[in-house]
């Protein structure tokens, strides 16, 4: 039987636990994992992969996305915003280096209030926004040297490139940029997404190199449908599917009990996506522009991150 909509990922979530190989990670926690899986989402019905067998914060996921266009790279406008998902790692950074037993609370009060901390201990590197929105450019000098010329919007050139060639097989954007890896508190896990004009739907592919099945996915696959919803929005084209495809698969160990609840509940129907306005552009939507209906989740399973 051919499975569609979030049963595939209760599917993939039992057979990485049952199945998967035991592995060390960066983390010292321990993960089981399965290395190359495809997931299928059809969004033409206004639906959208938004989990219903545990509550997904989807105003955080949300307020992320916009964060990656907005080309930003510091925590402090999402610490603003309530959204605490990238706080740990510059908290991890901040505690090794001032050796100070700060909690994240505090931490995070300390980001809100001065900005030349949050300028120095806020920042994640040339992480997701910055690539997407300020690839790094450089242009050839006579003598055969390079100088810094002005960074490329790949978000921008990936609209332009929708509306004036949809028959393109290059509607590509990626965050993959191999030299920055390193200054980035973590590289991209959702590196590469590609696009598909045919019929007046827009599809995509999001390629996901490291994928954190309990707490990872779940934002992911929202904001990658999310995402494709804007774009067609934009480009005047209905909405088609998402693929899914997934390199490192996998469930930390210490998510057990978030596997054995969440597989022990049955699937509710997708909540539909609708937009409140047609925003001006790809950059100016705002969280009230997204309006989520139907949304019937059972409730929220916590489950810890691995920094
Ligand atoms: N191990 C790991 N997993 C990830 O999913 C992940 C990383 N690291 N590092 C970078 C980003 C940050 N992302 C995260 C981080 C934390 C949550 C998380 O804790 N989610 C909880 C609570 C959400 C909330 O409080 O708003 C959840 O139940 O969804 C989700 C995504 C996705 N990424
Ligand atoms: O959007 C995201 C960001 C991160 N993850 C997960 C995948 C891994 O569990 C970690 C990253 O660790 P690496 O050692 O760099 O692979 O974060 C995710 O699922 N989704």
């Amino acid at each position: 039987m051919t499975l569609t909509g979030e049963a595939q990922y209760l599917d993939l979530l039992q057979r990485v636990w049952r199945t998967g190989v035991a592995r060390g990670d960066r983390t010292g926690t321990g993960t089981r994992a399965l290395f190359g899986e495809m997931l299928k989402f059809d969004l033409s019905d206004g639906t959208v992969p938004l989990l219903t067998t545990k509550r997904v914060f989807w105003k955080s996921a949300i307020r992320e996305l916009i964060w990656f266009l907005n080309g930003e790279s510091n925590i402090r406008p999402l610490v603003e915003q309530g959204v605490h998902i990238w706080t740990d790692w510059p908290l991890d950074a901040y505690r090794k280096a001032s050796g100070e037993a700060i909690s994240r609370d505090e931490f995070e009060a300390r980001i809100m209030a001065d900005a030349d901390f949050a300028a120095r201990w806020g920042e994640l590197g040339p992480v997701y926004g910055v690539q997407w929105r300020r690839w790094p450019r450089f242009a050839a000098n006579e003598d055969g040297s390079y100088r810094a010329d002005t960074p490329f919007d790949q978000l921008a050139a990936l609209v332009d490139g929708l509306k004036r060639n949809p028959n393109s097989r290059r509607h590509i954007f990626t965050g993959w940029n191999v030299p920055y890896l390193d200054q980035m508190a973590l590289p991209p896990c959702h590196m590469t997404y590609q696009y598909f004009v045919a019929d007046g739907r827009l599809s995509g592919i999001l390629y996901q190199r490291s994928c954190d099945l309990g707490l990872g996915f779940p934002f992911n696959i929202f904001e990658a449908a999310v995402l494709i919803r804007m774009l067609a929005q934009q480009c005047g084209l209905e909405p088609g599917m998402l693929t899914w495809m997934g390199a490192d698969c996998h469930v930390y160990e210490n998510h057990e009990h978030l596997v054995t609840e969440q597989l022990r509940r049955s699937t509710r129907p997708l909540p539909r996506l609708d937009f409140a306005r047609q925003p001006a552009d790809l950059f100016s939507y705002a969280l009230e522009d997204f309006v989520i209906t139907g949304y019937d989740p059972h409730p929220h399973i916590a489950a810890p991150v691995a920094v």
